[in-house]
Parts: C-alpha cells; sequence; structure tokens
C-alpha cells in the first residue's frame, strides 16, 4: 500500500464512525498532527476561519481564499477549519469519495501550510518577526447550511466558546445564504441573525456570467446596508459582519472543482494551475477517481 492509499484507508475508517456516531461535526485530523507542531501556535485562537467546501477536488481558488484570510491578519492568533460538508444544500453526491476528498484535504493543508510559511518568512526578511503558523483542523458535518454549521462548531467544544468564526466563502455562496428558499417555515432571512451576530462572513468576489460582474457583485453590501433585504427580514447592520475580497482578476483563469474534475478527465496539464502540488499528485496516483 502507497502513502496515498494509507491516507485514504485511514480517512475511510474515520469517515464510517463519524457516519455511524450520532455527531454533526468531528474534527478528524489537525495538520501537521499534534507532536509536529513545534513551531505552530498552542495560545487558544482569537478567530476561526471556517472553509466550508465540497473539496471534489480542492483548487487553487480554494487554497488563495485561506491563504488570503490568513495573511490578511499575521498578528492575529487564528486557527483554520477545512470543513468537508457529506450532505450538500442542492447538489447530490457525485465522485469523488468522501475518503478521496479528506485525503486531499490534508495534502492541500500540507501546501497551504508551505505557502502560508514562506509568505512569512518573506516578510521576516523585511526586519518583522515572523508569525507562527496556524493549525488547520479537517472536519466533517452532515449539516448543509450555514447557520447549522456555525452551532454545531461552537457546541463541539473543540474551540473557546466564543470564539469568533470567519467563514470563507465566495460571492455565489453568499447568494446562496442570503435565499429565504433555505428557511422554511417562515422563508425569511431571519435564521441568520444568531449566526451573523456572532460570526462573519468573508466573501471572495467571483465574477462571471451567471453571478454578474465585479460592480454588480459589490453593490449586494450597499443594499444590504441601505434596507434592501428588510422586506424579508434582513437587517442592515448584518453589511459590517460581511468582508468583501477581491478574487479573480479580470484576465485571470477561472477556477472551479468542475473544471479540475474536467481536467483530470480531458486536459491533464492543466492542473498545474487547477489544483496545489499534493492535490496534483494525489490525482495522478489515484488516477481513477473522476475518470467516469
Ligand atoms: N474561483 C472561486 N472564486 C471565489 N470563490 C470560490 C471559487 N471557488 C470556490 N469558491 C468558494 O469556495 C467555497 C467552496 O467551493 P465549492 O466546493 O463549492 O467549489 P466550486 O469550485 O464552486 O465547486 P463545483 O465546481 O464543484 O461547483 C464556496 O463558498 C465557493 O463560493
Ligand atoms: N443557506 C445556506 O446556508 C446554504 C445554501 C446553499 C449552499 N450551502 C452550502 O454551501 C457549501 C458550498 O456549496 P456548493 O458546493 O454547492 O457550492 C455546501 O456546504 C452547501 O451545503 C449553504
Amino acid at each position: 500500500m502507497n502513502s496515498f492509499q494509507s491516507l485514504r484507508a485511514h480517512y475511510k475508517t474515520a469517515l464510517q464512525r463519524f457516519v455511524a456516531s450520532p455527531k454533526a461535526f468531528e474534527v478528524i485530523q489537525t495538520v501537521p498532527a499534534q507532536q509536529q507542531q513545534q513551531q505552530q501556535q498552542t495560545s487558544p485562537p482569537e478567530l476561526l476561519y471556517v472553509l466550508d467546501s465540497s473539496f471534489n477536488p480542492p483548487t487553487t481558488a480554494h487554497l488563495r481564499i485561506a491563504v488570503s484570510a490568513l495573511l490578511d491578519k499575521p498578528t492575529v492568533s487564528s486557527r483554520l477549519l477545512l470543513l468537508l460538508a457529506t450532505q450538500n444544500a442542492d447538489k447530490p453526491s457525485k465522485p469523488a469519495l468522501f475518503e478521496d476528498r479528506l485525503a486531499m484535504m490534508e495534502l492541500f493543508a500540507g501546501d497551504l501550510l508551505e505557502y502560508v510559511r514562506a509568505n512569512l518568512l518573506e516578510t521576516a526578511t523585511q526586519g518583522e518577526q515572523p508569525q507562527l503558523l496556524p493549525q488547520i483542523d479537517i472536519g466533517v458535518t452532515k449539516r448543509p447550511y450555514f447557520v447549522d454549521k456555525a452551532v454545531e462548531i461552537e457546541e463541539a467544544a473543540i474551540y473557546p466558546p466564543t470564539l469568533e468564526q470567519v467563514h470563507l466563502t465566495g460571492y455565489d455562496t453568499l447568494i446562496r445564504i442570503f435565499d429565504t428558499k433555505y428557511y422554511p417555515p417562515s422563508h425569511t432571512l431571519q435564521p441568520l441573525a444568531p449566526f451573523l451576530s456572532r460570526h462573519r462572513l468573508r466573501v471572495t468576489l467571483r465574477p462571471d456570467s451567471d453571478w454578474g460582474g465585479r460592480e454588480e457583485q459589490k453593490a449586494f453590501l450597499l443594499n444590504l446596508a441601505q434596507g434592501g433585504r428588510e422586506s424579508e427580514g434582513g437587517q442592515r447592520e448584518w453589511a459590517s459582519r460581511l468582508d468583501f475580497v477581491e478574487g479573480k482578476q479580470p484576465g485571470d483563469r477561472a477556477v472551479s472543482s468542475t473544471i479540475a474534475r474536467q481536467a483530470v478527465r480531458d486536459r491533464p496539464d492543466d492542473l498545474e494551475w487547477l489544483v496545489p502540488r499534493g492535490v496534483r499528485e494525489y490525482l495522478t496516483d489515484q488516477n481513477n477517481i473522476y475518470s467516469s
């Protein structure tokens, strides 16, 4: 059994245990493992970044979203939770198997730490103290909605009880979080109130033909702040709980998990810029994941 196969086998067992348990959220790995953390933060975190995704597969867009958040506040002690949603609000389950995705999440976490370390070292040469690396947790949840994911994370007693969560999403996901169709029976935005009173959303713009251009996407925030969502139960003050950040620049190639899955089948050379190195090596080694 090679190292990728044993990684996959490890997550298969962990997943079976989680699925059979009554738990709706569990952290199943910390990267790097506890005993290797000499250079990592051990003080309680002040912020928890949460990247919830299908990781099907993890891409360079996911990497950019996470790195941008971590490097934005390098002096704040933070922790990152990569959260695999085993139940999606809309999409039916499709390849790859969850154990493959979890294995790729661990490799992705390694790539991410390497990237952050290199960046912090660069800062240090400019006369500043190098910062410590964040811990990265790999978790699974059975909850499809953000409001419920946040409560599960709070109640799991893994993190300090009042820790602020910053959920890292793309603009397309923000639109769906603010869609009343997900909140029966009232079908208003009221269920977002407890979530946004305690936590934040860091939203990466995702300009494209389906979701509109940058200016159109930025207008979401102004509309919310001016009371444009009040008729649905959306509060003006929520605008201060949302941080919008730039994503793909004009001329940059679009990156998504869908494009990466297609590349595995049709244009493997494109994986070079679509997925981080560790994920690419896994996809090349386990070459049947997206083949059908
Ligand atoms: N290129 C991107 N720009 C901005 N946000 C992104 C990008 N790719 C993913 N995200 C965001 O990351 C989160 C998790 O992404 P998700 O797993 O849905 O990736 P995806 O590439 O959209 O997947 P798929 O192509 O399978 O639909 C979502 O909030 C999504 O909006
Ligand atoms: N209202 C909501 O909280 C809401 C709506 C749509 C998707 N989601 C979640 O967003 C995450 C990303 O979804 P996609 O993989 O479909 O882009 C998934 O965990 C999905 O379940 C949440």
